[in-house]
This record gives C-alpha cells, structure tokens and sequence, in this order.
C-alpha cells in the first residue's frame, strides 16, 4: 500500500511488530532468543518476493539438502539431483536413503504417485491418516516420513489433518519444483528481522508505525467510514484491514456487527489449533556443527544451530510441532529425553554439559488443518467494502505459514485499492511447472 497515495497507519498491540514470528530477551546475556525458529520454503513465492522487495532476502539462508538423522543408521541427505526434472528430481537422494527400507520406498512411491494424480480440490472429509491407510501405507511407513513431514510442515498430525492440505505440501511443497523444497534460513533474529529490519522499512516508505497501540473496536457506522477505537484514541479510517489472528477477532468486533455474520465471527474464533515448542539449549561446548537437521524417530523433531548470537554460547533449537506431548510431560523428562535422543544423533553431546534451557510453547501456534477449517475460514473480503481480513487463518489454501500471512495482506490490499479506485496489486504466481509435472500431478 505504501507504493500508492495513501496514509498508511500500522497499530500493532506489542512493543514490537512480527507477532508470532518473533523473539524474547534472553535474561542471561541479554541477547534475543526467538521463539521458535521460523523457516520458508521455495514454494512460498508472496514471501520470497516479499523479503526480496523490502531487501530482507539477504538475511536468509537458501538450504537446498536436508539432513535427516535416525538412530543406528547413517545419516541420509535429501537433495535435488542436477539432472533430473521435477517431480522426479528427488528421486535419487530418496532411494539412497537410510532410514527407509527399500519396501518402505516403493510404499511411499505409490502413495506419492496416488497423492499427485488426486485433484487438488477434492474437498473431502477424510483425515491423511484415513487416506494413507487406503493407499496402503504401514503404520511404520507412517510414523517414519509422512508423519515427520507433515507434522514439520502443518504443525499438526496425519490423524487430524485433511488430505489437501497434506497434499498441498507435499506436491507444491516438494514435487512440483526443483526449488519448491528449499529451506531458507534466517540469518538473524524474527525480531531483528521483522522488529526492526522490516519495521524501518515500512517507515521509510511513510508507514506510521505504532507499537503498544492495542485495537479495543472496530464498528463501521455508514458505508465510507471506519471508526477504530485504541485506549489512546480514535482514528477515522477509509478502509482497515484487521490482521489479528483468528483467536482475537472477536475481541474486536461487536457481536452483532454489519462487518461479519455472528455465527462466522463464532466459528473463526473456535477454529482449532495446534501446539508448537521450541526446546532451547545453552552447552559449554559445541555438540554439532550442522546448522539443521531433522531427527527421525523420537520426540525432537529437528534441531538448529542458529547463525547469530553470543559465539562464546553454544547454543541449540530442538522445535517439536504438533507439541501435545510435550505440554503434558513434566519438564525435566521433557529435556532428559531430548538430551538422550540428541546423544544417540551426535557422540560429542555426550561429553558437553547443560548449561541451561528453557522450552517454550505456543499453545495457538497454528490453526489445525483438519478437514472441516476450509468451510469456516473467512476471505478477506469481509460484509463490508471498507473493512478487509488478513492472517494465516483466511481462505489461502495455505497452512499457518508466513506464506499464507503475507499473501491475504496482498490480497486485502487489493482490496482496499480497488475500494479507494487506486488500481490493483498482484500475488505473486507460484513455482512454474514444467511439462512433465503438468502432465502428471493433477489440478
Ligand atoms: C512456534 C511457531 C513456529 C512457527 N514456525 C513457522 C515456520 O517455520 N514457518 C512459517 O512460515 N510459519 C511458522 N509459524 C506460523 C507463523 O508464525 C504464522 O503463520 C504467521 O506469523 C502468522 O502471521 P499473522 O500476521 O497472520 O498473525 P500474527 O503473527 O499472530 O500477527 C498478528 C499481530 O496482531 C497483533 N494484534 C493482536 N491483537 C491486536 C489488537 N487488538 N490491536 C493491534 N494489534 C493486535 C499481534 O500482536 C500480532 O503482532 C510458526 C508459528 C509458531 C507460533
């Protein structure tokens, strides 16, 4: 909105922009901690061009090979071959991979094949684990890739989640482009990131930018005009995107409000969610110099070696998605287990001592992609031409990603140009197919 001739006014309730994307002073040397790392994938075409726009790229690290650690066999990395064309760029790595038996591989071939000549707008009820399950997936098969991956990319199991949003990750996550699955990085803080790095950005294109300025309302009394309500002030607006998450909505609008039905406003706010926990760990020596890893087989999930920071601390990110475990276990077992799985995964683990460690978990970290959310999940376009939704939680198609948070803000300021006759903005496109993956992964 920045690049048109409006007032841009920013209220955001903390002392900081980012939300969940962002980071806590460490007590001890002062330094920032995120809460959880955050990743990007290629597939995240709004983001990518995002950061590029707002010259924040550079902070990012592209990893285009995944290192996925299980007990008693070597370590496998997952790469795209040189020469192979999507969707079978993948292929080779797959095959050489060790904690997959060669029955398992042809299992999860199968499934993957099923998985791409499915529609993409099925729309069924059933969960990914009903639909594994008939495709003839094992339970161990299960519990060894799809799970890990899913989990990591949805935050939430195959139990709960529907088939597309699985689908979803995995043919545009992974199959559908050679690039589609690398992991980019940040190479500093969410909150140096997106606290400061984006934030004076955003003022410099004249962005007003106002932390601890919490909404309390939101009404719009006639169609041209929106009254917002802080505890400071009252600001007249010709258009307002509201982009709280799904769980504060409602605190904002009345309960009979002419922005959205009441039933809607309900069912947005009891959208279910899922857990995510971040493991944080200080050693007195280094324990591994991979930068991450996903761990297959037990309770830690992957593992980061964040690039900033205090060198003089040997610092480590164990992140469990789908976390409900974790939340319901005493919280030395918690680290006793983690411990004992990061010693099996890295021999010189077992000579550093613990310094310190604190675990952290978000408790609405993501809405949980169960079948029944695409009903309830709201467009951005709310009853009313001057009021527009943003956030994760609107109908992207995505999961709870930076992604889906980005595209519903260009897809709100759409709207609110084409309200204000500015013109239009565009989304990006996503990774372009080649021949072969049109052919063969259906729409
Ligand atoms: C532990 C964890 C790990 C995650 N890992 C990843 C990952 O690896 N990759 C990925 O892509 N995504 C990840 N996510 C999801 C990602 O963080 C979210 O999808 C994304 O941040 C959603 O952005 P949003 O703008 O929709 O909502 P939020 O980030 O929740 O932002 C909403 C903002 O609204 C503000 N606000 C709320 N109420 C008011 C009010 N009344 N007035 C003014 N401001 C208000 C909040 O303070 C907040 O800043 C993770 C999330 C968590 C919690």
């Amino acid at each position: 909105l920045s690049e048109f001739p409006v007032d841009v006014k920013l209220l955001e309730a903390r002392s900081v922009v980012g939300g969940r994307a962002g980071s806590y002073t460490d007590s001890t040397n002062g330094g920032e901690v995120d809460y959880c790392q955050h990743v990007a994938m290629g597939c995240c075409t709004n983001f990518l061009w995002w950061m590029q726009e707002t010259d924040l790229l550079q902070h990012f690290q592209q990893a285009s090979a995944l290192t996925f650690l299980a007990a008693d066999v070597p370590s496998s990395i997952l790469q795209s071959s040189r020469w192979l064309p999507a969707p079978l760029h993948s292929l080779p790595a797959f095959a050489r991979a060790h904690f997959l038996s060669r029955a398992q591989k042809i299992e999860i071939a199968r499934g993957l094949w099923r998985l791409m000549r499915r529609s993409s707008r099925s729309r069924e009820t059933t969960s990914m684990q009903q639909w594994l399950r008939t495709a003839g997936q094992s339970e161990e098969t299960i519990e060894r890739f799809w799970e890990i991956i899913i989990v990591s990319a949805l935050g939430e199991s195959t139990q709960r989640v529907s088939v597309d949003a699985a689908r979803k990750v995995l043919v545009d996550g992974f199959l559908g482009h050679r690039e589609a699955g690398d992991v980019w990085i940040p190479q500093c803080s969410l909150s140096d990131l997106f606290g400061r790095k984006l934030a004076d950005k955003l003022l410099q294109r004249g962005v007003s930018v106002e932390c601890g300025s919490p909404v309390k309302n939101l009404e719009c009394n006639h169609n041209t005009c929106v009254d917002i309500q802080t505890s400071e002030s009252s600001i007249q607006a010709d258009q307002a995107i509201i982009a709280v998450p799904w769980h504060g909505l409602s605190r904002l609008l009345p309960p009979q409000s002419n922005i959205l039905p009441a039933a809607k406003l309900q069912a947005i706010h009891a959208l279910p969610s899922s857990p995510i926990s971040g493991v944080h760990l200080w050693f007195d020596r280094a324990i591994t110099n991979k930068q991450h890893c996903v761990l297959v087989g037990g309770l830690a999930q992957w593992l980061f070696r964040p690039a900033f920071g205090n060198e003089s601390e040997h610092y480590y990110q164990v992140v469990i998605s789908a976390s409900r475990d974790v939340r319901a276990m005493p919280r030395d077992k918690c680290i006793e287990q983690i411990l004992a799985e990061i010693e099996t995964h890295f021999p010189d683990a077992t000579n550093a001592k613990l310094l310190r460690s604190k675990t952290i978990t978000d408790r609405q970290a993501v809405f949980s992609m169960r079948p029944e959310i695409e009903t309830i999940r709201p467009h951005v376009q709310t009853q009313h031409p001057s009021v527009q939704l943003a956030g994760d939680y609107t109908a992207t198609d995505w999961p709870a990603t930076m992604e889906g948070a980005v595209l519903s803000g260009f897809r709100a300021a759409d709207q609110v140009l084409q309200g204000l006759g500015l013109g239009r903005f565009a989304e990006q496109p996503p990774l372009p197919r080649n021949l072969l993956t049109k052919w063969v992964i259906r729409e």
